[in-house]
């Protein structure tokens, strides 16, 4: 088992580390050479003195299997090392490869117990992990492979070697295929790699199979509406149903309602692509639905891809994927809206209209009100989508000064 290990370890010291020091920075960022190199002022508080230091990296072929272990891993360490550890998100790839990243984590450990070992030590044994530990000496530092019981034969000391910032933020290098999916088939093999683990998967599938999107010829206008939570977009797509005669579609869809507290607990990989379904699923009764009408839509896949983006992507707004990367692009497979409108207000009057409303927020809209960053990311990836792009509307007015704009909007693009 170690020796399988060791071949892993040494694909990673190959690599550039990234270590999410402080999400308002860029990460610092290392390689490892076989000469001792004078460590950066920023390295140097990361490789704090008289600490215990480690990274520790997933691998494992299986996909699925790597992405549970992963978020299982963040679990236990939040859990377990919430007190004298410092834990932050760590990767190991080169530079503008596409999935090249190997995620991990970076553990500073300040305790005087030796609390991370325990854990790594536990850790160590699934044979998709692999630990290292670092040494401070001087200017200096040094990684090699770490075990709890003797020192991993061959083990060869690695340096620390401060290294450029890579001109893509890491996490953008895996986006494609396991946050956001630009076909409807590679979201549904990851389903259908699912169905042990997760039986709910099947009756998924199942919906996806017989909603498949009939053919559209040229029918009445399909009009989405999106925006964080506590926008307005209730308000405005029920209004514009009454005034329009139209027909109102969610996505996720009705029909997926049972399956989502179910995702939204499973890793980006398994619940993205289940957000991915049902933007098919939504797509196939748009097909249909806009036939008689003309069809409004409560989100579609400028939030499913801005989301899972902005969830994806560490820190700071600029480290989204650039703007006119291909990851803004629309999926080729799915039924295009004529119009889409984002709905934006200012964060104060959000957070007022999420207060006033006294909703259970979901985690994730919890999370967006401590998260000053995420709700930027969420805004700025929206805005970066591209064919369809969509085009932004002042919601802070009253509900019919909104739905007047919108009206006025509709009129013009749609001709309606
Ligand atoms: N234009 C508006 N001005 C003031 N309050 C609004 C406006 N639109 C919606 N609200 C209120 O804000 C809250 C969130 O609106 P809602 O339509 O449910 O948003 P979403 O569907 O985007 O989560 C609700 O309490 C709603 O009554
Ligand atoms: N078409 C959609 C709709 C929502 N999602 C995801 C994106 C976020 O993780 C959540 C947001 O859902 P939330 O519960 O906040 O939305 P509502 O308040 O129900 O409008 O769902 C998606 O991926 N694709």
């Amino acid at each position: 088992m170690l020796k399988s290990a060791m071949f892993r370890c040494g694909q990673l010291c190959s690599r550039v580390f990234a270590v999410e020091f402080d999400l308002r920075t860029e990460p610092l960022y290392f390689t490892l050479s076989s000469t001792p190199q004078e460590l950066h002022h920023a390295h140097q508080q990361l490789f704090g003195d008289g600490e215990k230091l480690f990274s520790l990296h997933v691998h494992c072929d299986n996909r699925t299997e790597k992405a549970r272990t992963h978020a299982e891993i963040k679990h236990k360490l939040s859990d377990t090392l919430s007190r004298d550890c410092d834990v932050f998100e760590a990767s190991a790839f080169i530079p503008n490869v596409k999935n090249s990243v190997v995620k991990g984590f970076f553990i500073r450990d300040k305790s005087t117990t030796s609390l991370s070992e325990d854990i790594l030590k536990t850790l160590q044994q699934s044979k998709s992990v692999c630990v290292f530990s670092y040494k401070r000496e001087g200017q200096h530092c040094w990684q090699e492979q770490w075990s709890p019981v003797s020192p991993v034969e061959d083990s060869v000391r690695k340096y620390v070697t401060p290294a450029a910032a890579a001109e893509h933020h890491p996490s953008t290098l895996n986006i494609r295929n396991a946050d956001v999916y630009y076909c409807m088939n590679e979201a549904y093999e990851v389903l259908q790699e699912c169905t042990d683990i997760i039986p709910e998967s099947k009756e998924v599938l199942k919906l996806v199979d017989e909603q498949l999107e009939k053919s559209r010829g040229e029918g009445f206008p399909v009009i989405v509406i999106e925006g964080l939570d506590a926008t307005g977009k209730t308000t405005l797509t029920e209004a514009l149903r009454d005034t329009l005669n139209a027909t109102l579609l969610k996505s996720p869809p009705q029909c997926l309602a049972p399956f989502r507290q179910r995702f939204d607990s499973e890793p980006p990989l398994i619940r993205r692509a289940f957000y991915a379904l049902g933007n098919y699923i939504t797509a196939a009764h748009i097909g249909k639905e806009s036939q008689r009408a003309p069809v409004i839509v409560d989100r579609y896949w400028h939030s499913t891809a801005a989301y899972a983006i902005a969830t994806a992507v560490g820190g700071r707004v600029e480290n989204l994927p650039k703007p006119d990367s291909e990851l803004y692009q629309w999926p080729e497979d799915l039924l295009k809206p004529n119009l889409v409108l984002l709905l934006t207000v200012s964060p104060e009057e959000r957070l007022r209209r999420l207060r006033d409303r006294g909703q259970d927020k979901t985690v994730e809209e919890a999370e967006l009100e401590i998260n000053q960053l995420f709700r930027l990311k969420v805004e700025e990836a929206y805005k970066r989508i591209q064919n369809p792009a969509c085009i932004i509307v002042d919601a802070s007015p009253s509900p019919q000064e909104v739905l007047q704009q919108v009206q006025h909007l509709i009129r013009n693009k749609c001709h309606l």
